[in-house]
């Protein structure tokens, strides 16, 4: 899927957070939106996860316009294209690795789909544990695993490398390179600039959104 952003603008209590922004987030590709802190790359990351709706501009998904469609559509639009949206690695703390992996009770004792997405991330074996035991970093590995699982075609993910230490970090870029590489659509705000100069595509905030006046005043 070609997610993009057109000219978009985004402003909350009068204050102009994004103005004219502008990108294309190709499939198999892994988009970096790069900029000063404050500068909105996390707005726009869940603009385009259509978690907020523009105040100007649209988002639009293959070339039809998603942003500015109801709820219904909206969550349709997520379950059709298995798309996730990680804030804050979205981990439930109170139950199983297998549940969050899955989003969902009772998995088959034996599901080799898991077992193998599990893997991938390092938590093999870890079915049963509780989210609530598992470090940062392992618990940012289970959001992906739940990416990895539903097969998304759409990944967006807001600072997947911060606060990991640099085994960790290493596993998770070459996770979302390996997710973007069998055909999904990644993007990723960050500063990491390991992590930046592995995305196929940059995409340069306006650095003047971080210090953008309220909307109305010179
Ligand atoms: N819901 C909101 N209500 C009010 N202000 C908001 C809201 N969301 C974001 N902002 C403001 O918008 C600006 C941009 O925030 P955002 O988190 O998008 O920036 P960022 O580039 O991701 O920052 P960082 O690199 O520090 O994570 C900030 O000044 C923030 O306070």
């Amino acid at each position: 899927m070609i997610l993009e952003a057109h000219d978009v603008a985004v402003t909350i209590d009068h204050r102009t957070i994004l103005h004219g922004e502008s990108v294309r987030c190709r499939h198999g590709e892994m988009t970096a939106l790069v900029g000063p802190s404050d500068c909105g790359k996390t707005t726009l990351l869940y603009t385009l996860g259509l978690l907020l709706t523009p105040t100007g501009g649209q988002i639009t998904a293959d070339g039809a316009v998603v942003s500015a469609t109801g709820h219904r559509a909206r969550r349709k639009f997520w379950r059709d294209h298995a798309a996730v949206v990680l804030q804050e690695y979205g981990i439930v703390e109170d139950e199983s690795v297998a549940f969050n992996a899955l989003m969902r009770r009772g998995a088959r004792r034996a599901d080799p789909r898991l077992t193998a997405v599990l893997d991938k991330v390092g938590l093999a074996g870890r079915e049963k544990e509780p989210a609530s035991h598992l470090s940062g970093g392992e618990k940012q590995r289970l959001a992906l695993a739940r990416a990895l699982y539903r097969d998304a075609h759409v990944l967006l993910v807001d600072e997947p490398t911060a606060s990991l230490d640099a085994a960790n970090r290493d596993l998770v870029i070459d996770l979302l390179a390996a997710i973007a590489q069998r055909g999904a659509t990644v993007v990723v705000a960050t500063h990491d600039d390991d992590l930046i100069a592995t995305c196929d595509h940059r995409h340069h905030l306006n650095a003047s959104n971080a210090t953008a006046a309220p909307e109305g005043r010179p």
